[in-house]
């Protein structure tokens, strides 16, 4: 089968999104929140400030919608299509911290064992930050990455890994500067098969700093 053909077969679809923000209503909440928590902000330099905080967080919770391309996988040798892992690594990403609404950051490892469908490869990254744009959890971010990957694909295996830095937990509270959080769903053949689950869990180490073990 040609690339083309692989296009016109390609099936999309359109994760669904939340309402659109009320920003003017966010602006004036937000301008009450600033003035309750003692803040001069009407000034020439920050008169502006409020409409900006709500802008802010507008853009944080409002994730793009895109086309979720998968293809059919009968392109590898005798038309078997691809039978090993796919994995995509270090897939930046974003979300807000459903407790205190403050940013956690880092990356992401996705990968999958392809069954009939194979993902347009930036789409791991569209699904990561479609995902992580709201109040969120890193154990429910993970695994609500797995589950869309799993529901659309129908693969045979499937593997999240998310590191993260959460700054309610570094720049307040507690102040762990440095501390960072890992989580992973596996799916499939990647949870119950040791060799494979050890395979992907290889390919997914998390990040370490020259010279640590
Ligand atoms: N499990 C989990 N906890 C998170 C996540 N993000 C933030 N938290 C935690 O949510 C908890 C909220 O605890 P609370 O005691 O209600 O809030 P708090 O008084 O601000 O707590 P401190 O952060 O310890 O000062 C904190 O322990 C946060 O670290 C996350 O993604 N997963
Ligand atoms: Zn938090």
């Amino acid at each position: 089968m040609t690339a083309l053909t692989a296009m016109t077969t390609a099936t999309r679809t359109t994760p669904s999104c939340a309402p659109a923000p009320d920003t003017e209503a966010a602006t004036r909440a937000a301008a009450a929140l600033l003035t309750a928590l003692g803040v001069d902000w009407d000034t020439v330099h920050m008169a502006r400030t409020p409409a900006r905080l709500a802008a802010a967080y507008a853009e944080m919770l409002t994730a793009p919608a895109f086309e979720l391309t998968t293809f059919p996988n009968d392109q590898g040798h005798d038309g078997q299509g691809h039978d090993e892992l796919v994995v995509v690594r270090d897939i930046a990403f974003q979300s807000l911290c459903e407790h205190h609404l403050l940013p956690f950051v880092g990356v992401a490892h996705v990968g999958y064992l392809p069954g009939e469908r194979l993902l347009g490869l930036s789409k791991f990254a569209r699904l990561v930050d479609f995902t992580a744009r709201a109040p969120q959890t890193q154990e429910r971010l993970t695994q609500q990455v797995a589950r869309q990957l799993e529901k659309h694909l129908r693969p045979r295996g499937v593997g999240v890994v998310l590191e993260a830095d959460h700054s309610c937990m570094t720049l307040r509270g507690a102040r762990a500067g440095g501390a960072r959080t890992v989580t992973s769903t596996l799916l499939g053949t990647l949870r119950h098969d040791p060799a494979a689950r050890a395979e992907f869990l290889d390919l997914a180490r998390p990040a370490r700093s020259p010279g640590v073990r």
